[in-house]
């Protein structure tokens, strides 16, 4: 509805790269630029060239390593500094030779800042706009103005706010893009300003930022007044507390208001494209992330699951799949017999009825000792079979395990673990040697049964926390709950053991998560069996 001329502008690796903690190489900028160009964005804007090397360098690499489908790079910086002509300032001269397309400078226009940071007149910053966006016009680029303190400076001087958004347009400036710097602003004021400034004439754009937690509210209330050039950042990233979160913009302007940012296609990969940049950032996603994080469309209360089970809809604002995400079921102490039921059948068991009612009911007992199942999917699948099945899964039995902590004479303080088991017949004892006693007891237990099976050797611990739990009431005291991660290179589950010794609570853990493993590997049938001492 807004036209073809929409643009999508994405800043993640200039203001993103702002963010404390975030840091990217010139290879993780040119995979993050692939990403964004497969979501189908309009423009990335690359960095600062002439600012650090990195920056200049992507610029010079991306001429041949990245082959954009559907983005414009954009080259960021300043206007001209006082006193020297656009043609002879270097951090100009650096954005012509970046040979990006498109240039987005940042130009002052708060009249305090231009006095107080710039230390020049009200007159000259508006000939560094002027003389920069010309020379840059002259020059072939496509030029944006980032009005930096926009709203801000409108509310300190609304004339001098509106006179450098008209010279920054009238010397050639294709859009001139509305900063809330501070990202003090909020959506209603912001609005009846920007509604003004599109009055005026000029193409408006809109970059936000999040310190009053309403950067998404105003990029939407921007474009609700007129704006019709979007700025964001991938996953929120930006200076202090973040700019607007582009897929949360995307998924809102397109999906509750009807605009074709990206195809249906691209918009179902945005998930995907979400995680993918997560992992090159190294920034932890955030789970709670709109449309695209992993808790974004996971239900935990019982009467959620017990609605979702009739409609989805009822508790979801959309459909997960048009962002590529996942409905998902959470089975916690606050789950009822829907929300077993629903996750049963996203495992592929059918618990209708009564299996479901026995297995909240065991779920809430052990919930209430310490376990938690929601952040232990496998667990739960076992004791879920356990309640279907009337037994445990079981591929090995154990008979007793231990551990030893040595220090030697040489301080070094080592661990020594001895498990005994029957599988397959046999009663098998072996040792394993580790840097702590729960290295020591799956160096033992992996020994033990990877001759066996020997799938086992693919499967490593990849994540194990521990958590003191006082479960005050009970009497009970303290116990220690551990999770723990496994893997084996094509999938990842989770386990838990709670007991009120850490190695115990850590053996439950990981004889879980070897059983689950050996279920993925494929051994259904139980294979245990004592040998008859
Ligand atoms: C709102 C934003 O987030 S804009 C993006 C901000 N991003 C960054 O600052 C990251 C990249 N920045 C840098 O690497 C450095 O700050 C550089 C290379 C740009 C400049 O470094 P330096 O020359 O050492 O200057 P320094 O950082 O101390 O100060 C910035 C200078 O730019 C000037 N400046 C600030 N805004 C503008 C502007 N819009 N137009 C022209 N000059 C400007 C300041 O007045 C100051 O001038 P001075 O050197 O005469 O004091
Ligand atoms: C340009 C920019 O990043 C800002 O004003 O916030």
């Amino acid at each position: 509805m807004y036209g073809d001329g929409f643009h999508v502008y994405d800043t993640t690796l200039r203001d993103g790269a702002q963010q404390e903690g975030l840091n990217l190489s010139v290879a993780d900028k040119l995979a993050v630029a692939r990403h964004l160009d497969e979501l189908g964005v309009g423009f990335i804007e690359g960095g600062w060239p002439g600012a650090n090397p990195k920056d200049t360098e992507f610029f010079r690499r991306a001429r041949t390593e990245l082959n954009l489908k559907n983005a414009q790079l954009a080259a960021f910086g300043a206007t001209r500094r006082p006193g020297l002509k656009a043609a002879d300032d270097p951090l100009v001269a650096a954005l012509r030779e970046s040979e990006a397309p498109v240039v987005t400078l940042v130009a002052k226009s708060h009249d305090r800042h231009v006095e107080l940071a710039l230390r020049t007149t009200l007159e000259e910053n508006l000939a560094m706009i002027r003389d920069t966006v010309s020379h840059l016009r002259a020059e072939g680029r496509r030029v944006f103005v980032d009005a930096e303190h926009f709203f801000d400076g409108f509310k300190a001087n609304r004339a001098y706010a509106m006179e450098v958004v008209l010279t920054a347009a009238e010397a050639g400036a294709d859009v001139v893009a509305l900063c809330d710097t501070n990202g003090g602003m909020l959506p209603d004021e912001l609005a009846e300003v920007v509604h003004e400034v599109v009055g005026a004439g000029a193409r408006v754009g809109i970059h936000c930022h999040d310190d009053s937690g309403c950067a998404v509210a105003n990029t939407l209330a921007a474009v609700k007044a007129g704006a019709t050039h979007i700025q964001g950042c991938a996953n929120g990233y930006g200076e202090r507390s973040g700019n607007a979160n582009l897929f949360t913009v995307i998924g809102n302007l397109q999906l509750k208001r009807g605009m074709r940012l990206v195809t249906d296609e691209q918009l179902a990969e945005m998930t995907r494209i979400a995680h993918a940049i997560s992992e090159v950032t190294n920034v932890a996603p955030s789970p709670q992330q709109p449309y695209v994080g992993v808790s974004a469309f996971a239900h935990k209360a019982g009467l959620h699951a017990s609605a979702v089970k009739v409609d989805p809809d009822l508790y979801q604002h959309i459909d997960p799949a048009q962002v590529g995400n996942d409905m998902r079921m959470l089975v916690s102490s606050m789950a009822g017999r829907a929300s077993v039921e629903l996750k049963g059948r996203e495992l592929g068991y059918d618990l209708s009825g009564e299996k479901a009612r026995k297995v909240v009911d065991k779920v809430k007992d052990l919930e209430a000792q310490g376990y938690t199942f929601e952040a232990a999917d496998a667990s739960f699948e076992l004791l879920l079979r356990e309640e279907l099945n009337g037994e445990r899964t079981r591929h090995f039995d154990v008979e007793s395990w231990r551990v030893i902590v040595e220090q030697r004479p040489d301080g070094e303080v080592i661990s020594e673990a001895t498990v005994k088991l029957h599988a397959k017949g046999e009663r098998i004892v072996c040792t394993g040697e580790g840097n702590g006693p729960v290295n020591a007891l799956d160096r033992a237990l992996r020994t033990a049964l990877e001759r066996l099976f020997p799938e086992l050797a693919r499967m490593e611990l990849t994540d194990y926390k521990v958590r003191i739990l006082e479960l005050g009431g009970r009497g009970t005291g303290a116990v220690t709950r551990v999770l723990q991660e496994t893997s084996d290179g094509e999938a990842t589950w989770s386990t838990v053991g709670v007991d009120q010794n850490v190695i115990a609570a850590s053996w439950q853990a990981m004889e879980d998560a070897v059983t689950y493993g050996l279920l993925r590997a494929g051994y259904e049938a139980d294979t245990a069996g004592r040998t008859g001492e």
